[in-house]
């Protein structure tokens, strides 16, 4: 793909001139407003309701450089997170972990300062891809935030299914009552709510709006889950209903966590990636490996102080 240098200049003053370069196209306000309106039109008329999962698929990041502005956060990072297993993203603060979870479905480029480079590949598919749609990459990579973010004067039953209207799939009554109940179940909910289905989603505990979201995610048959500190607005025992509930989706779809526990890290996820920023340098990835081996038998040192609490 050619690089338009008119996106952002510094990027051939960077010295990155290996880098296979990814153009953000600026995102203005009137951009913003106007954008999401105009995709959701086209997607009515042309996606197909899913009602089953296509798969979990591998993500694979290929030399990822971002910036806010003139500034460097992430540099040439490259990690391949494998179909249908955990992949935890692990660091201390500011290294650019989230920054690197949110190029991954494109969220990055909500920021109007942000830009990158390099590759997100979903199987073989570009997700930069000048053909691909932004709600198609959020349709088939989801994500769930640090707090739970319902919508709360909508019904569970809703909620659950606000991501169809959003992705422009159209769906009957029967097709709404069986993705409710799919996705309630996958979210490991279903048996909590199942008798106030109608009820504001608002009145659920945090650990269950948590769960909320990830049914909500699961609705739309990603086939990969992004989830930014799942549990970290949440007490001990909701975070454990989350862990649990990835263990049960770690089949159905790819997941990609953030997290600054290391022993949720130890317990949930297949691999680990460790991030670390040196002072007023971009984030890079220093070790990447079986989750078992990183924390029993770490490679660089660095890794080790951090997964033994010495730093961060
Ligand atoms: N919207 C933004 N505008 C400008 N700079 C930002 C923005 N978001 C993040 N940054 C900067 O990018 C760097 C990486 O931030 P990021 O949130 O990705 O790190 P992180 O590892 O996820 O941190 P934490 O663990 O605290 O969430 C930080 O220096 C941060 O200040």
């Amino acid at each position: 793909m050619s690089y338009n240098s008119e996106l952002a200049p510094e990027r051939l003053d960077a010295g990155d001139t290996t880098v296979d370069l990814v153009p953000v196209p600026p995102v203005t306000p009137r951009r913003r407003a106007v954008l999401p309106r105009r995709e959701r039109r086209l997607a009515v008329d042309t996606v197909p309701l899913l009602t089953a999962t296509p798969g979990a698929t591998e993500l694979r990041a290929d030399e990822i450089t971002a910036w806010f502005g003139d500034r460097k956060v992430l540099d040439r990072v490259s990690l391949t997170m494998p179909a249908g297993e955990v992949t935890a993203l692990i660091g201390p603060s500011g290294c650019g972990k989230s920054t690197f979870l949110r190029i991954l479905n494109r969220m990055h480029e909500l920021v109007p300062s942000a830009s990158l480079s390099g590759r997100v590949l979903l199987g073989e598919q570009d997700v930069y891809a000048p053909d691909q749609r932004l709600t198609d990459a959020r349709r088939r990579i989801g994500m769930v935030f640090q707090k739970p973010n319902p919508f709360p004067a909508m019904s569970i039953y809703e909620n659950t299914i606000a991501a169809l209207d959003l992705t422009g799939q159209k769906a009957d009554r029967a097709t709404k009552d069986f993705l409710v109940e799919d996705s309630l179940r996958k979210a490991s909910l279903w048996d909590e709510v199942r008798d106030r289905l109608h009820q504001p989603a608002g009145g659920l505990s945090g650990g269950q709006q948590q769960r909320l979201c990830i049914a909500r995610a699961m609705a739309i048959a990603p086939q990969v889950l992004l989830m930014d500190e799942p549990c970290s607005a949440l007490d001990p025992t909701s975070t454990r209903r989350v862990e649990e509930t990835i263990g049960e989706l770690r089949e159905q779809v790819t997941i990609v966590i953030v997290t600054h526990n290391m022993q949720q890290a130890a317990r949930v996820s297949d691999q680990c990636a460790f991030f670390l920023a040196a002072q007023n340098q971009p984030g890079v990835i220093v070790e990447y490996g079986d989750t078992e081996a990183m924390f029993s038998d770490p490679q660089d040192p660095r890794t080790h102080d951090y997964v033994n609490g010495r730093f961060g």
